[in-house]
């Protein structure tokens, strides 16, 4: 008899690939825009020659639709930002944002963000790594799904530079805690919050999209910034 395969929690997907349609604005930034701002998960990931340009890189997972990274590329010149997004419309969204406001610090994987960061990130070479409002999979037997583990946690600690932050934040306080827990377990990262706890969500996270939605239905927001030490 042969043993059933066992699936490494590790590799279990954080996202369903959803089937939303791309509006025509984004369907046009798509088709027009896609060599200028995304990169090939194929290719050898240079930053350098990436945004042509060497400065802190910030890695925001799960954009979303990408207005507050696109606020925060904005608001911050000196910074490199690289968004990684599976949902494709989303990207196309992005990139119209980009364009219209000639902001040039911004590249994008379409692409799984772990296989990103494992794959074409350099070992202790990022500034920053956001996670705002990541899917929450609120059911516990797809609490699994959630991007936050401990796999997760050593992912972070190998490809954050010494000082370099992990900042996340949501709407769903299981899920907070959740987190709360996995990053304090870790090793190698320290929560920068003096009292070991949630913090006040600093004035550089503009409000997302999925915030909003959640501010809407009532919830509360938990940001958590750990730092690399
Ligand atoms: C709940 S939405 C939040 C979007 C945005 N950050 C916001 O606050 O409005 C979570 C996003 O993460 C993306 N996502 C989930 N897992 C991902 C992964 N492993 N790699 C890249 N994107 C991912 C989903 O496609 C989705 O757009």
């Amino acid at each position: 008899m042969t043993e059933p395969q066992k699936i490494d929690p590790a590799r279990i997907k954080s996202f369903i690939r959803r089937q939303g349609r791309a509006t025509a604005g984004q369907k046009l930034a798509l088709e027009s825009h896609w060599d200028k701002y995304c990169l090939s998960p194929q290719a050898n990931f240079d930053a350098e020659q990436a945004f042509g340009r060497q400065a802190p890189l910030i890695v925001e997972i799960g954009f979303g639709n990408g207005d507050s990274l696109a606020a925060m590329a904005e608001a911050n010149p000196d910074l490199n930002y690289l968004g990684i997004e599976v949902h494709r419309p989303g990207v196309g969204h992005l990139m119209m944002l980009l364009e219209q406001r000639g902001i040039n610090n911004v590249r994008i994987y379409h692409h799984d963000a772990i296989e990103i960061l494992e794959q074409k990130i350099a070992d202790y070479s990022l500034a920053g790594v956001h996670l705002f409002f990541p899917d929450p999979w609120q059911k516990r037997r797809h609490h699994k799904r959630r991007i936050v583990r401990p796999s997760f946690v050593e992912l972070l600690n190998k490809k954050l530079q010494t000082g370099g932050y992990f900042h996340a934040a949501t709407d769903w306080e299981h899920y907070a805690h959740d987190m709360l827990g996995i990053l304090s377990a870790g090793a190698g990262l320290q929560n920068s919050s003096l009292s070991n706890d949630f913090c006040e969500r600093p004035t550089y996270r503009p409000l997302t999209k999925f915030e909003n939605r959640g501010l809407g239905l009532g919830h509360g927001v938990w940001d958590l910034i750990f730092r690399k030490v």
